[in-house]
């Protein structure tokens, strides 16, 4: 694997070493050892699947409280994905800043997104699938949510004509500007 440095801290483009062949090709899509070696989070608790049936539907941009964050990798096996993430953590260089990457099913990158980042992404296709590794387990209620049109970030998403978002992921509120504080456990 070859870890890309992204322009959020601790954030990275994961992209295959692909073994070829005239079979086909492998490649690993994660390991412990490699991520512990780039400091990132090598354990795995989850492997979660999303289909999303139509171009313009957005999910996010979702976190979890600094007591369950999660760290995640993400990749699109179907179609293609805008893909954003925000720093939360108060005490990152980078805080407060997105960064935005498309993902698709036939380039070999996979996004890394740290724990304390809120993450999300608008399909670009039809029938588009995400598969992604978590660090931790979900947690309904350590689960926080910004809006993924926030006047605060104005994420610069893709152009289409109709965004669809979930009544829960329309109604998260404005950002309050605290990040995602360790003693935040309880707010809603
Ligand atoms: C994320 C998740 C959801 N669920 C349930 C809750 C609900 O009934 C249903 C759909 O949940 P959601 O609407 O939250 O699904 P979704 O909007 O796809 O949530 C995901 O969004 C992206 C952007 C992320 O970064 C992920 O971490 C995750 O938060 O699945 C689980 O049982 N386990 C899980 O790990």
């Amino acid at each position: 694997m070859i870890f890309d440095a992204l322009p959020i801290e601790g954030a990275y483009a994961v992209r295959l070493e692909k073994r070829e062949d005239e079979r086909g090709f492998f490649a690993r899509a994660w390991c412990q050892r490699e991520f512990a070696a780039h400091g990132l989070a090598a354990t795995v608790v989850q492997t979660n699947i999303a289909g999303t049936r139509r171009k313009g539907t957005l999910r996010g941009m979702h976190y979890q409280l600094a007591s369950h964050a999660e760290a995640k990798l993400f990749r699109c096996n179907r179609g293609a994905i805008y893909d954003v993430m925000i720093d939360l953590r108060p005490d990152s260089s980078t805080f407060e800043s997105w960064y935005g990457i498309t993902l698709n099913a036939r380039e070999d990158r996979m996004v890394y997104v740290p724990e304390g980042c809120a993450h999300g992404y608008m399909a670009l296709a039809d029938d588009t699938e995400v598969m992604y590794l978590v660090s931790e387990f979900y947690n309904p209620d350590a689960e926080r949510g910004v809006r993924w049109n926030d006047p605060f970030f104005a994420v610069s998403w893709p152009a289409v004509e109709n965004v669809i978002v979930s009544d829960k992921d329309g109604s998260w509120p404005d950002y309050a500007g605290r990040g995602n504080l360790p003693d935040e456990e309880g707010d809603r």
